[in-house]
């Protein structure tokens, strides 16, 4: 492995890596940081926890300090949490450059942010809806002159899931210049592909780790296969294991709905474990004071959904636990890539119900490493089973009592118009899709119902007329 001096970068930045204990480069840094200081467009795939982040800090740190200017770089990432860690990193390592960053995520205030626009920051750390908002609503500030564009978690920021970047991406990258680096960045770039190579338009140096086993190998991969009813008891159980053997210990459990989030997380309370939550339905303050505060160790469980599930560092995440079984490969690899990380070991616990055992097959087939077993003890969690479930029906009724459903359909009605659909029209629209939806299935129904009645019929002229009949055809 080389030294940073080899790869191109100036003392003054060596010294601010060692300053971070950062002494030898990883591979993605040792493989990128030369083709960008080289000035050329740059895509790297490598293992979560590898070094992605100062991988492309470095070599912009490097270049800005040749010709500062602002608004030198722009980093887009699919999170608020992830765009505060980047900007981090940034005043971090470039500090001796009295170097100047801005970030500009939704959930905070706009105004300020357009006057820390106005002033032409070095760099911009920014979540693509709200840049995209400034964008078409402020002119006091431009992007046509920067010289990088970074996209973090470059294939999230493409995909179209439950928050879609694509049109926000489309008004960010008319403003950005032609004639610009593009560096894309994730742990899994793969299936993206194409649609990132139009985006890195410049002959981009693409750099993958070598390995076929997409997670890293310091994870202990296990499941535990459950009734869905028996869940929360094990849950439950995992944790007092966890903080009854290992005090320093901190733990994320990732989930799938903010609600099970929430419900979750008091339920754990009721239990006496120190938990706090992270979700969107959440206000982004409470969501950065909880997550310092999980950061921080004064919370050692965090329960989340997958607005956590890509690039948060915390070094202290020693077990993940998947609550449900992740939908899809990559969410999983992300999930579990909270924990073992720059080289540490750590634990994942995917809990699997007999319904989610194709998924746990796809995600292994993908990471190329089977999921081992984990030696549960099954009649210690038995022994907790009724306690669990009865404290889990109390929080969702306390939650029912709040206006938590009510808070999420505001929510949704706030985010259709921020897309610029009405929402009354929305609800109508959905309402009569399940219409036909439901006449489509009741038709379904109908014609399944009459191959049955004939091939009953068919089935009794078969045995009134013996094996010549087999020659009869049958029409619906
Ligand atoms: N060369 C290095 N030597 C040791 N530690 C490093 C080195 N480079 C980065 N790190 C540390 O490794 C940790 C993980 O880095 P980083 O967050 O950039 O990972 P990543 O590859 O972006 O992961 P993810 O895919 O989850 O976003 C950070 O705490 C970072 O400070």
């Amino acid at each position: 492995m080389s030294d940073f001096s080899s790869l191109g970068l100036s003392d003054w930045l060596i010294d601010q890596c060692k300053q971070m204990g950062i002494s030898k480069p990883t591979a993605v840094q040792e493989n990128c940081v030369p083709p960008i200081l080289q000035g050329r467009d740059c895509m790297g795939c490598a293992k979560t926890g590898s070094g992605k982040t100062a991988a492309f800090v470095l070599p912009v740190l490097q270049k800005l300090s040749e010709d500062p200017f602002g608004i030198f770089c722009l980093v887009l990432t699919p999170t608020r949490e992830l765009a505060y860690q980047i900007a981090e990193q940034f005043r971090v390592l470039g500090k001796p450059l009295g170097l100047r960053d801005c970030i500009i995520v939704g959930g905070m205030d706009m105004v300020t942010q357009a006057l820390e626009l106005a002033k032409q920051p070095h760099v911009v750390v920014a979540t693509p809806g709200r840049l995209a908002d400034h964008i078409r609503s402020s002119n006091t500030f431009s992007i046509k002159k920067i010289h990088f564009l970074i996209l973090d978690e470059a294939d999230r920021l493409l995909e179209q899931g439950c928050t879609d970047f694509t049109k926000d991406l489309e008004v960010i990258l008319s403003a950005v210049p032609a004639k610009r680096q593009t560096l894309l960045f994730s742990a899994t770039l793969t299936d993206t592909l194409q649609e990132l190579k139009s985006i890195a338009m410049n002959k981009p140096f693409f750099w993958e780790s070598k390995s076929e086993v997409r997670t890293v190998e310091e994870l202990d991969q296990r499941y535990i296969l459950t009734p869905e009813k028996v869940k929360d008891a094990y849950l439950v159980h995992l944790i007092q294991k966890f903080q009854d053997e290992h005090e320093d210990w901190s733990i994320i459990i990732f989930t799938n709905t903010c609600k099970n989030c929430q419900i979750l997380t008091m339920m754990l309370r009721e239990f006496n474990f120190p938990t706090i939550s992270l979700h969107s339905m959440m206000k982004q303050k409470q969501r950065f004071a909880n997550l310092a505060k999980f950061k921080s160790s004064v919370f050692k469980i965090l329960i989340a959904t997958d607005v956590a599930a890509r690039g948060l560092d915390i070094p202290t995440v020693q077990v993940v636990i998947n609550h449900n079984t992740p939908g899809l490969p990559k969410i999983y690899i992300h999930r579990v890539g909270r924990t073992a990380r720059a080289g540490r070991h750590g634990v994942s616990i995917t809990l699997v119900t007999q319904y989610d055992i194709h998924l746990v097959h796809s995600i292994e087939e993908q990471i190329q490493t089977k999921l081992k077993e984990y030696p549960a003890e099954e009649s210690e969690v038995l022994k907790i089973l009724t306690q669990v479930n009865v404290t889990r029906r109390e929080c969702e009724i306390k939650l029912e009592s709040t206006d938590f459903d009510e808070k999420k359909e505001i929510n949704k009605r706030k985010q259709m118009i921020l897309e610029g659909k009405d929402p009354d029209l929305e609800q109508k629209r959905k309402e009569e899709l399940e219409k036909i939806r439901n006449q489509k299935k009741k038709f379904k129904n109908k014609i399944h119902e009459a191959i049955q009645r004939n091939k009953v019929a068919f089935l009794v002229l078969l045995n009134s007329r013996g094996p010549r009949a087999l020659h009869i055809d049958v029409k619906l």
